[in-house]
C-alpha cells in the first residue's frame, strides 16, 4: 500500500487523501485555454453582439470565430452550426422540430394522396434521457409514433438491419447516439446513413417523407474523430462539457433550413438566424470554440493517450482481481470509446455504489450521472445492452481523461482492492 501512503503524503500538511477523478463521461473540467478564452470574453466582449458599435462587434467577432472552430471540429460549415444551452436543448430541438415540420408539410402529402397521420421516429433503447424522454412524451401525447429498437445483447450495438426493419411509410427521423455514455459502445451511424440514403429515392417516388438522421455525439467528441461527411447525418448534437469546454452546446444541421429542416423551439430577437433566439452567451460560446479548436488540433493524441491508460486500467484490474470481476464494456465485434471501462466485482458480489463508497481516492460513478438517484437498481442501459443482472447491479463506470496517468491507475486499482477486501470482510 506504499502507493496509497504516498498519495496521502502528497497532500502535505493536511494528510487528506487526494482524489482521483475517473468520471470524465459525466463531465470534464474546462481546459486552461478554455478558461482563458471565457475570461477574456467576459472582460473584453461584454457588448451585445447585435450592436453595431465596437463592444458589440468584438462579441460578434468572437462568436463567428467560435462557430468556425466548432464547424471545423465536426467537418461541417460554420453556417450549419447553431449554439444552444447544451446537449439537452439540442436533442429536444431536433425531435420537436421534426414533429412540427412533419405536421406543417402534411398538406403536400395529402395532395399526393398519401395521408400519413402521425410522424414516426426510430431510436434505440440505450439513448440518453434527453433523447428518450422527449420521445416518450411525444408518444404519450399522441404527437408521434416512436419505435425504440433494442440494441444487440451480444454486441451492445444497434444493428442497422433492425433499424431498417422498423421503417414505416410515416418514418421521418432516426435518432441514434454516436457512442453510449455507460458502455462506451460506438454505434454504426455512418453505415446507417448509407442505408437510409439508398431508400430515399424510392420513398420520394411514393410521395413518402425523407428519413432524416440525427446523432447525439456528446460522448464521442474529443475522444474519437467525428466527421459529419463520413457520418452522413442531417443533425449532430455537440456538448461542450464533455470535451473540456463550458456548459454550453451546439447543433450541427446539414444545409440548415434547406437540406435539413429546423423549426425553432423559442421565438424572440432573431439571433442565430431565428433558429435559436436570445442574446448570445458570448463568453461560453468563446470557450466552446476554444475547446473545439483543441479537439481539432489534438484529438488523435487525446485518443491514443486515453486508450493506452484505459487498456492499462483493464489490464491491472484483471491482474489484481482475476476471475472476481467482469469487464462489461468488452462487447464482441463492437468498437468502443477509448476512455470507458465498465467493471463489476462479482466475488464477493456487491453493489457498485457500495464498492465506490469504500474507496478513499476514487471518484467515479455506477452509471449516468443523471441516474445517480437510482439507488440499488441496475442501469437499464447495461441491462438492455445484455449485461447480466448481477453484473449490472454491481457495475462501476470508470472513464479516464486526457491527463489520467498510470500512477493514477495504480492508485485506484489498489483503492478498489482495499475497498473490496473491506467489504468482503464485512459481508
Ligand atoms: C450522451 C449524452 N447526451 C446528452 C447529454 C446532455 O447534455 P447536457 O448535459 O449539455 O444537457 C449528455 C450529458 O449530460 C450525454 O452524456
Ligand atoms: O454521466 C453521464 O453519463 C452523462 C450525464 Se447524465
Amino acid at each position: 500500500f506504499a502507493v496509497m501512503a504516498d498519495a496521502e503524503s502528497q497532500n502535505g500538511e493536511n494528510h487528506l487523501p487526494h482524489k482521483i477523478y475517473l468520471d470524465y463521461n459525466a463531465t470534464t473540467p474546462p481546459a486552461t485555454e478554455v478558461v482563458k478564452a471565457v475570461e477574456e470574453a467576459l472582460r473584453e466582449a461584454w457588448g451585445n453582439p447585435s450592436s453595431s458599435y465596437t463592444a458589440g462587434c468584438k462579441a460578434k467577432e468572437l462568436i463567428d470565430t467560435a462557430r468556425a472552430h466548432v464547424a471545423k471540429m465536426v467537418g461541417g460549415k460554420p453556417e450549419d452550426i447553431i449554439f444552444t444551452s447544451g446537449g439537452t436543448e439540442a436533442n429536444n430541438m431536433v425531435l420537436f422540430s421534426t414533429v412540427e415540420n412533419f405536421n406543417s408539410t402534411s398538406k403536400e402529402r395529402q395532395n399526393n394522396r398519401v395521408a400519413l397521420a402521425l410522424p414516426h421516429i426510430i431510436t434505440s433503447n440505450v439513448e440518453h434521457d434527453s433523447v428518450a424522454l422527449p420521445l416518450l412524451h411525444l408518444q404519450k401525447t399522441h404527437r408521434a409514433e416512436i419505435t425504440f429498437v433494442p440494441v444487440s445483447t451480444v454486441t451492445g450495438r444497434i444493428e442497422v438491419e433492425d433499424i431498417i426493419s422498423a421503417v414505416r411509410p410515416n418514418t421521418c427521423l432516426v435518432s441514434i447516439m454516436l457512442a453510449n455514455n455507460e458502455t462506451g459502445v460506438i454505434m454504426p451511424v455512418g453505415e446507417l446513413s448509407q442505408c437510409l440514403a439508398s431508400m430515399s429515392k424510392e420513398r420520394s417516388a411514393q410521395g413518402l417523407p425523407k428519413i432524416l438522421l440525427h446523432t447525439d455525439a456528446a460522448q464521442a467528441l474529443g475522444k474519437v474523430e467525428v466527421d459529419v461527411q463520413e457520418l452522413g447525418v442531417n443533425y449532430l448534437t455537440i456538448v461542450g462539457h464533455k470535451f473540456y469546454g463550458p456548459r454550453i452546446g451546439a447543433l450541427y444541421v446539414r444545409g440548415l433550413g434547406q437540406h435539413s429542416s429546423l423549426l425553432p423551439m423559442l421565438y424572440g430577437g432573431g439571433q442565430e438566424r431565428n433558429f435559436r433566439p436570445g442574446t448570445e452567451n458570448t463568453p461560453m460560446i468563446a470557450g466552446l470554440g476554444k475547446a473545439a479548436e483543441l479537439v481539432f488540433l489534438h484529438c488523435a493524441v487525446y485518443e491514443a493517450h486515453m486508450r493506452r491508460i484505459r487498456d492499462y486500467l483493464e489490464e491491472r484490474l484483471e491482474a489484481v482481481f482475476e476471475d472476481r470481476i467482469r469487464l462489461n464494456s468488452r462487447f464482441p465485434g463492437a468498437e468502443r470509446l477509448p476512455n470507458t471501462c465498465n467493471v463489476s466485482l462479482l466475488k464477493p458480489a456487491m453493489l457498485g455504489h457500495e464498492w465506490l463508497s469504500h474507496c478513499q481516492y476514487l471518484q467515479a460513478s455506477i452509471g449516468a450521472a443523471c441516474h445517480s438517484d437510482r439507488g440499488d437498481r441496475p442501469s437499464p442501459v447495461l441491462l438492455n445492452s445484455g449485461v447480466p443482472q448481477e453484473a449490472a447491479t454491481s457495475a462501476v463506470r470508470l472513464s479516464v481523461g486526457r491527463e489520467t496517468s498510470q500512477d493514477d491507475v495504480d492508485l485506484i486499482v489498489r483503492d478498489l482492492e482495499q475497498a473490496a477486501q473491506l467489504l468482503g470482510v464485512n459481508k
